[in-house]
């Protein structure tokens, strides 16, 4: 596959290798970083319409698409994709023709002015449900607004379960705000990995390649290894993808994770996939008091886990940690802390291709005591 947007796109970098050269590609990035070869490699069951989550920006020129790699003001008109699905490349290409019909401007991020901003579609590629979102700037004229969209709502409505629409009055160029309208549909979309079904909102938290989720879903449960009396700590828990699955094994398991919407989705999934014991925790890893726990899953964003934290859980004492990570070089660093400082020994790492197409890669470490 070689896109024609390839390679001014920032979405995938390594396109132009075959399959296989991308893997050989990032074992060596591992290798580079982790001074050793993975235990194991997994491709990602699909290469093509593998996410289930694309913010496309609105670029001052009515572009609708993906940023140039590293260039915050370039926009890169998209009219096929390959990374989400033939659907989302339909709703994508309609609503710029859309904008575009209406007159709505778009925000430009350089000079503050405008409207659009984003459209974001997340969909259940086990489900085929699917959530569309429209971001703005914010406006006086709300009512006016719901009426036009709500046009556009009928263009696509074929393809979707839920129509939002979010209002980001800030400056700060991001895909998600503080003002949320549900205009048509459901609240929420679901995703299932193997026999759970999991909660989606407009900005919940979701691995977003549904098909190596399952599969770190599996290798979690597996390397965490639960027992019914462990007390499981799954510390940066999202919504909690893992904490869920362990929930059926132990009856001890604490989600910790700071973002409301992700707390929300929670609840919905503890329900829906009946796992009574599990507690969520609606904090800042980092203010918790203490980490007491026997076994811990860890799966912080980019930057790491936080000094703070690293210290907790050398004070926990836990005989496992399971520590998943979109980011080695971060992971790497503090795999040695804990192994330096924590007498931890690293049983088992392995990568798994979550980004087909980019250079990035997810890993799951096993560490030990
Ligand atoms: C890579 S995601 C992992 C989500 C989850 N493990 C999953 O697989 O769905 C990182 C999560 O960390 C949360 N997060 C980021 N900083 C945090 C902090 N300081 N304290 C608690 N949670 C945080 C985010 O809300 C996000 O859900």
């Amino acid at each position: 596959m070689l896109c024609k947007h390839f390679p001014k796109c920032g979405g995938c970098q390594i396109q132009n290798l075959l399959y296989d050269k991308q893997i050989e590609y990032k074992i060596n990035r591992f290798i580079d970083i982790f001074k050793r070869e993975p235990d194991e490699v997994i491709k990602s069951p699909k290469i093509i319409y593998y996410r289930n989550r694309m913010d496309y920006v609105v670029g001052p020129n009515y572009e609708v698409g993906l940023k140039e790699y590293g260039k915050w003001y370039s926009y890169v008109n998209i009219d096929e994709c390959f990374l989400q699905s033939p659907e989302s490349n339909i709703i994508r290409n309609k609503f710029r023709e859309f904008i575009i019909n209406k007159n709505l401007k778009p925000w430009d991020t350089k000079n503050y002015t405008g409207f659009i901003r984003y459209i974001v579609i997340r969909e259940g590629k086990f489900t085929n449900e699917r959530i569309v979102n429209i971001i703005t700037y914010k406006t006086d004229n709300l009512e006016y607004y719901k009426n036009i969209f709500f046009e556009f709502y009928n263009e696509i409505k074929n393809y979707i379960n839920s129509f939002y629409w979010t209002i980001n009055d800030t400056i700060s160029d991001v895909s998600y705000g503080n003002i949320n309208y549900l205009l048509y549909g459901e609240k929420y979309i679901k995703e299932k990995a193997l026999d759970n079904f999991y909660y989606i909102s407009t900005n919940s938290f979701y691995q977003p390649n549904s098909y190596t989720a399952e599969i770190l879903l599996k290798y979690v449960r597996e390397f965490t290894d639960p027992n019914e009396n462990d007390i499981i700590y799954d510390l940066y828990s999202g919504s909690g993808f893992y904490a869920i699955e362990i929930g059926k094994y132990s009856n001890y398991v604490y989600a910790v994770d700071n973002n409301k919407e992700n707390f929300e989705m929670f609840n919905l999934n503890k329900e829906i996939n009946n796992v009574k014991s599990v507690k969520f925790l609606l904090s800042n890893v980092e203010n918790l008091e203490k980490i007491n726990a026997d076994k811990i899953i860890v799966d912080p964003p980019r930057p790491g886990i936080n000094k703070k934290v690293i210290r907790k859980i050398l004070e926990s004492n836990a005989k496992k940690i399971v520590y998943v990570s979109c980011y080695p070089e971060t992971q790497k660093r503090d795999i040695d802390i804990l192994i330096n400082k924590g007498n931890y020994k690293l049983e088992n790492i392995i990568l798994v291709d979550q980004f087909p197409h980019t250079y990035h890669m997810e890993t799951i470490a096993l560490l030990s005591k």
